[in-house]
């Protein structure tokens, strides 16, 4: 059997760190070599020989941990959130520099999650309007959720490419947030409640009918096999890697 890839998890004591460091814990094939939250050394990743870097951080912190996995030739995994067009060209910029590093920058590591967004890409089309629910504990710290995000753009892209118009939308009187967040046109609604982990739904309609896709992350387990498959394969994929389905051959 070869070596077991090295592992350094960042934002270990959160609540998908832990997961994620249990998770690594456990494959046969990986060693959990560091792990690093708020206040730690972060340069312990690089000294305890980590080959990749898996980040569940902070919308805040999570370029500089990017800017400095790519310094040190770590390959990264990050599923932290807050990424905008800007941010993932700053990164493409930054591996311009290290052309044998791989990123993978993945809003959501459910399989489920996953095909869901690309189930709302292909129906999107199809249907007049569309809107995304996104549904999350409290504890969150950004609204909408990278999903959501990623979703809405999706769809937007798709009914571009259809030559379909904005979608319609006849209001004129609303209240303050009442219609969501407008991410390229298609409205986003964020719920916090407490129970709840991570769900969406999108809603699809056309005359006489709806479609909703829903997706539900029960439990942050769900996460796990996408994260050791971008675990995995990250060293085979130089550059910038955007979305889990890009190992999926979706
Ligand atoms: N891509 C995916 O599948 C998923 C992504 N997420 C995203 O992951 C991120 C973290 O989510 P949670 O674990 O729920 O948050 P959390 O708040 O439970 O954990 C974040 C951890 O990062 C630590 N941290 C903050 N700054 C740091 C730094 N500079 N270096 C190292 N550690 C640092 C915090 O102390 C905390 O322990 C969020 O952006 C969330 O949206 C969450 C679930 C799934
Ligand atoms: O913060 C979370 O919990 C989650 N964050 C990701 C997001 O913002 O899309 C993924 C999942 O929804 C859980």
């Amino acid at each position: 059997m070869s070596e077991p890839i090295r592992v350094g998890v960042l934002g270990a004591r959160g609540r998908m760190g832990q997961q994620a460091c249990r998770a690594v814990d456990a494959a046969d094939d990986l060693e959990l070599v560091a792990m690093v939250d708020a206040g730690d050394w972060l340069f312990s990743v690089a000294d305890a020989g980590s080959q990749v870097l898996v980040d569940f951080t902070h919308p805040d912190v999570v370029m500089d941990n990017i800017r400095f996995a790519i310094d040190q030739g770590i390959h990264a995994v990050v599923g932290t959130t807050g990424f905008t067009a800007e941010r993932l060209d700053t990164v493409r910029t930054w591996l311009a520099d290290a052309p044998q590093v791989g990123v993978l920058v993945a809003p959501n590591f459910g399989i489920g999650a996953v095909l869901s967004m690309r189930f709302a890409q292909l129906a999107a089309r199809f249907y007049d309007t569309a809107e995304v629910i996104e549904l999350h504990h409290p504890h969150k710290a950004d609204a909408p959720s990278g999903t959501a995000v990623r979703t809405a753009e999706l769809i937007a892209a798709a009914r571009r490419e259809a030559g379909m118009g904005a979608v319609p939308d006849a209001t004129t009187q609303a209240r303050d947030g009442a219609r969501g967040a407008d991410v390229d046109g298609v409205h986003v609604h964020a719920l916090r409640v407490a129970g709840m982990v991570a769900h969406q739904e999108v809603v699809l309609g056309a005359e006489g009918e709806t479609l909703t896709i829903r997706h539900d992350s029960l439990d942050r387990v769900s996460f796990m096999p996408g994260v050791l498959l971008g675990v995995r394969e990250i060293a085979r994929r130089p550059g910038l890697t955007v979305g889990l389905e890009a190992l999926l051959d979706l």
